[in-house]
């Protein structure tokens, strides 16, 4: 796969005494979804889900700045973050019209860290394991992203709806989150893109931003195939499967 894992004990030895901060979003619509209320707060398993990806951060980073929807940020830091106790989130924020918007008032609100994770509230099913690799990836190599291979033939379709080519599946990645950076670089990369492009359709992850605003490369590292996206309705049972951990069951029992 030409990925990389790393234990535990070399994951803390590489990062020790840096500050680690994450950015957690959930400023979206959901449109996809379709639902009365943005796709974060529905209830997963008896809790709202965005619940499950700061309780992975809780855990792992030393600061999380919370990002939402305008009308959002009180009912967040009421019902969410006091509610359910978590301590490391300092700051809960208004988010903008684009992803890559809602990235940057995630970055202007967060302190000074050396490693910096970003990850979408809509993953709720991001395991600890998966955030320690991307902040050793993040020291390691300055930028990186955690993905999974394909496991399908992809197609690309011409204008008329046929195929008009079948790229190497070998050589392609569905790419998840957390994306971890060193903080000075995803600083300089979104300041750039505000100061330089700020209206830039197409830029669909931070990697992108790096690339393309520092050129610095992004390795990509192994994810997991249970990160989903809750992006349409058939997510919902699925996410809930995998928090409860019925899946495991399964594999042990077949
Ligand atoms: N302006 C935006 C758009 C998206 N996001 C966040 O980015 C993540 C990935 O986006 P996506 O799954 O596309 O969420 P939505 O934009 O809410 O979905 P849709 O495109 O269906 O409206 C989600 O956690 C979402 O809340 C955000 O913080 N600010
Ligand atoms: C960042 C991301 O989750 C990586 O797969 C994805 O690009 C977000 O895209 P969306 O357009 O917000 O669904």
């Amino acid at each position: 796969m030409g990925s990389e894992r790393g234990s535990e004990f070399e994951i803390r030895r590489a990062v020790m005494g840096r500050k680690i901060g994450a950015v957690v979003l959930a400023a979206g619509k959901g449109s996809r979804m379709g639902a009365e209320i943005p796709k974060q707060y529905l209830t997963v398993g008896g809790k709202p889900l965005i619940y499950y990806a700061l309780r992975a951060f809780e855990s792992t980073a030393d600061e999380i700045v919370l990002v939402t929807g305008t009308d959002e940020v009180s009912y967040c830091k009421e019902e969410i973050i006091e509610r359910y106790g978590f301590r490391k989130v300092s700051r809960v924020v208004a988010g903008g019209a684009e992803r890559y918007d809602s990235v940057y008032c995630g970055l202007c609100a967060l302190g000074e860290c050396e490693i910096i994770l970003i990850h979408d509230g809509a993953r709720p099913c991001v395991t600890e394991e998966v955030i320690e690799r991307a902040i050793a990836g993040a020291e390691k190599y300055r930028a990186c992203v955690v993905g999974m291979p394909v496991k399908d033939t992809i197609k690309v379709a011409d204008k008329k709806g046929f195929a008009a080519c079948t790229p190497d599946r070998s050589s392609l990645w569905m790419i998840q989150t957390p994306q971890g950076f060193e903080g000075k670089l995803i600083r300089e990369a979104y300041n750039k893109m505000k100061q330089e492009q700020p209206l830039r359709p197409g830029i669909t992850d931070d990697a992108m931003v790096v690339e393309t605003f520092t050129g610095c490369s992004v390795k990509l590292l192994e994810g997991d195939y249970r990160n989903i996206k809750v992006t349409t309705p058939e997510d919902l049972p699925v996410a809930e499967c995998y928090l409860s951990g019925t899946v495991e069951t399964c594999r042990k029992k077949s």
